[in-house]
């Protein structure tokens, strides 16, 4: 058997003309532009080329963008007045910091200092928690599209055994809890699985839903997946100046009941929800 492929650049596509159309509602209701601003430290070139595709895909949906560079040498308190510069600018709806940041700045310490309105990345522990509590105000952008994903492929979650590898703040933990929450694309019965967990496979081959978000490339073999899977890639690894996955693609789409591929699977999501995000903090900041 081979497994269905989730075609997650085509999702996105669809679900970036349905937010140009809600965009251009808000618009003229209210004569506001909802716009994100970018914050960019330093010189990584991936880091560039995401935050330039999140400035396209910003126009393509009718919203404002801005980018914020500093140079690789931006001390802590510098990009702390950025923020708190953004922060007070009732122009700007979303703020979103691309990581990783420079070494000499602590993530933790950035992060907290975004206004929760318009922390689009919903990384703000005020965010986290209210996600957590099953009342979120944004949910996490990588999270979101996976369960978006999951949904629109048909895969119904509920009672079904998710196993989420990885245990990061951005996107295993928060995936795990958004899986166990009560509703639609959840209700699901959640292991999740981490770098110092014994017996991965055994593990991983129990479960119904594979959720990979390692950043290791082939960390999901063909032997850890059950037959008829549903497998989701969150992995962007470069290997040899191509991105590929934490899954063994190639082995597992014999295996796996439903797949997707990197890139095209979950990269483009995360950008579409991050657009989401972006009109629902403008909504929040703006009266109606
Ligand atoms: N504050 C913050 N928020 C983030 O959401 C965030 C971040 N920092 N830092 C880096 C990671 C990574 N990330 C990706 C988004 C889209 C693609 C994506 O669109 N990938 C395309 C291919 C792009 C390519 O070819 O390089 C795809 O998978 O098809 C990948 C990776 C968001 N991140
Ligand atoms: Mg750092």
């Amino acid at each position: 058997m081979t497994a269905k492929l989730i075609d997650g650049k085509a999702t996105a596509a669809r679900l970036n003309a349905l937010l140009a159309t809600k965009v251009a509602e808000f618009k003229s209701q209210t004569g506001v532009s909802p716009h994100l601003a970018a914050v960019l430290v330093g010189d990584d070139p991936a880091s560039a080329v995401y935050v330039r595709n999140k400035q396209r895909s910003c126009a393509s949906a009718g919203m404002l963008s801005s980018l914020h560079q500093l140079g690789s040498a931006t001390t802590q308190s510098e990009l702390l007045d950025l923020i708190a510069a953004l922060n007070a600018d009732a122009s700007v709806h979303g703020i979103l910091v691309q990581l990783p940041l420079p070494k000499q700045i602590d993530e933790t310490t950035v992060l907290d200092a975004v206004t929760p309105l318009k922390d689009v990345d919903c990384f703000h522990p005020e965010n986290v928690g209210l996600m957590v509590q099953g009342r979120p105000r944004f949910l996490p952008c990588t999270p979101a599209g996976c369960q978006y994903l999951i949904t629109e492929s048909g895969f119904e979650t509920a009672g079904k055994h998710a196993v989420v590898i990885g245990r990061s703040e951005i996107v295993g933990k928060p995936m795990a809890l958004m899986l166990v929450q009560k509703g639609r694309g959840a209700d699901a019965t959640v292991t999740i699985a981490h770098s110092r967990t014994k017996n991965l496979a055994e593990i991983s081959r129990q479960a119904d839903l594979l959720i990979a978000a390692v950043g290791r490339p082939n960390t999901v073999t063909a032997d850890m997946v059950k037959p008829g899977a549903c497998v989701i890639d969150v992995g962007t690894n470069r290997v040899d100046g191509k991105l590929v996955g934490d899954v063994d693609f190639a082995a597992v789409l014999e295996i796996a009941g439903a797949i997707t591929p990197v890139p095209g699977g979950v990269g483009p999501m995360t950008i579409a929800m991050l657009m989401e995000n972006t009109l629902t903090a403008a909504r929040l900041q703006t009266e109606s």
